[in-house]
């Protein structure tokens, strides 16, 4: 009776009863067949091709445990629509509810995400922009607070380009696997705005002394680190000083890092060569999934939850800030130089 796997087999045998022995064979061949296919690696979760609107501006899949949100707008450079915001909300709340053990964002095409719409500022309500900055500062409060609070781990496979508000959610993310032809631009400076997605406190707070001082140069990307060329000077600055000035070089001054340079400042996990990415990233994330998932919820929720109101105040502050600089002269300005430089006015 204790000898369970003989017992199994010996139940499983007797419960075929009389069935004939090239019968049994047959169901034996057919069976196996059924099973090698089934461990085929399925391909990662592709977007829909380029042109195609499967799912409209963003494709939401889930399989092999992962939610995977798809920005699919690559005629737009994946710029985000007041819709698309409205959509990854939906989807990170039913995401937090399915059985995924992970969710990612990625884009369709040569970029990761240009950013916010710029159009968005465009269609003002017969209340009159006030109304529309109103408006927006609560949707984007809202969207920043999904992330916030979403239970799962997040991760960010950055394919290409991230502008703006997809390169200031990152901080908000447990990884962030990016392809070497990706850059991270935040134009708030050009654009007349300020950060959001709580980069005014993570990005300071991430692009701490311990990664500057861990900067391998010269090191080969994919190996676990950053493939990183930057060198940086120490003479004479306090760490603390440098940390502030390399986000605020990003935040104020809209200067864009390469792959490489925001792995150094801890904005990126891992780069990996662009020729394999999607498939070392994609192999890395379907073997996280493997990982108890309550263990996986635990561990990320003890990491999270200490941070959580105050990044929520974070939020609401820069949503208050941006609600004033919508309306800016600087701001309005400088959409109408973007619009206008294709006769889009
Ligand atoms: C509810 C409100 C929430 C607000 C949240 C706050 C968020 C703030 C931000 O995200 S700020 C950053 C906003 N993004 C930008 O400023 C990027 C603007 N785009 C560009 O600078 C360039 O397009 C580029 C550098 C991304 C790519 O340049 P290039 O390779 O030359 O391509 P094109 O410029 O020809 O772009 C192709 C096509 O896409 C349109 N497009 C690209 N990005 C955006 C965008 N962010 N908004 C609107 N449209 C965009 C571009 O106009 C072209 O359209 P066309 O082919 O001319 O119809």
């Amino acid at each position: 009776m204790m000898d369970l796997v003989n017992k199994a087999k010996w139940d499983a045998w007797s419960a075929l009863g009389s069935l004939p022995k090239e019968t049994a064979r047959e169901n034996y061949v057919d069976l196996v067949s059924s099973l090698s296919a089934a461990s085929e690696p399925p391909s990662p979760a592709k977007p829909a091709a380029d042109g195609e609107q499967a799912g409209g501006d963003l494709v939401v899949t889930s399989e092999n445990h992962i939610t995977t949100i798809t920005f699919n707008r690559p005629a737009k450079k994946n710029a985000i629509t007041t819709q698309m915001y409205q959509d990854i909300m939906l989807a990170l709340q039913a995401a937090s509810k399915d059985d995924s053990v992970l969710t990612v964002l990625t884009g369709n095409g040569e970029y990761y995400c240009s950013g916010n719409d710029l159009t968005n500022f465009t269609d003002i309500p017969p209340e009159g922009p006030e109304e529309k900055a109103r408006t927006n500062a609560i949707l984007l409060r809202e969207f920043v607070d999904c992330f916030i609070d979403f239970p799962k781990p997040l991760v960010a496979v950055v394919n290409g380009p991230a502008v703006g508000i997809s390169v200031t959610l990152l901080g908000l993310f447990d990884l962030v696997y990016a392809s070497d032809r990706a850059t991270f631009h935040t134009p708030f400076g050009p654009l007349g705005l300020s950060p959001e997605g709580c980069s005014s406190y993570t990005f300071p707070k991430m692009m701490g002394p311990s990664k500057l001082s861990r900067t391998k140069v010269g090191s080969r990307a994919g190996e676990g680190g950053c493939q990183s060329q930057a060198t940086v000077s120490l003479q004479g600055r306090g760490l603390g000083q440098l940390v502030f000035l390399k986000a605020a070089e990003m935040l104020i001054f809209g200067r864009k890092l390469t792959a490489q340079e925001a792995c150094a400042q801890g904005l990126v996990t891992e780069v990996f060569p662009d020729s394999t990415f999607q498939k070392e990233v994609w192999t890395r994330l379907r073997a996280y999934t493997k990982l108890p998932p309550n263990a996986v919820r635990t561990s990320r929720e003890v990491m999270r939850s200490k941070g959580r109101e105050r990044l929520h105040a974070v939020n609401a502050e820069e949503c208050g800030a941006l609600q004033q600089r919508w309306l800016s002269e600087e701001c309005t300005s400088a959409v109408v130089r973007f619009l206008s430089r294709r006769g889009k006015l």
